[in-house]
């Protein structure tokens, strides 16, 4: 193995030790905005409001685009992300109310 090959190597495992320790964070992250929305679909199938709110999803998805940009992420990206979230968290509240 050459010098540059070894460095290479070396940088390599670092980013990839980032990418777990980021991808854990993501989990844990996820899986508290998810207990969250847990409470969300109680409050909603106990009190007979609609599993979606699309003006309060508007806000969100303007709110997230504008930090995507400032944190130089697609903000495509962001919005596609954050509806696929979405619309699992609908799904759970539809079961709630079924
Ligand atoms: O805030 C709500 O009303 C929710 O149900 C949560 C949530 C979300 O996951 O952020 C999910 C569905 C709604 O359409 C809007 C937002």
């Amino acid at each position: 193995m050459t010098d540059t090959t070894a460095r290479a190597a070396d940088l390599l495992k670092g980013h990839r030790e980032s990418i777990d320790r980021l991808d854990a964070i993501l989990v844990f992250t996820l899986a508290e905005r998810f207990k969250h929305t847990q409470g969300v679909g109680v409050l909603k199938a106990t009190h007979d409001l609609p599993p979606s709110d699309p003006a309060r999803e508007e806000k969100q998805i303007a709110r997230l685009r504008d930090l995507a940009n400032e944190a130089d992420l697609d903000p495509e990206f962001a919005e596609k992300f954050l509806n696929f979230i979405i619309q699992e968290v609908i799904k759970h509240h539809e079961r709630h109310q079924s």
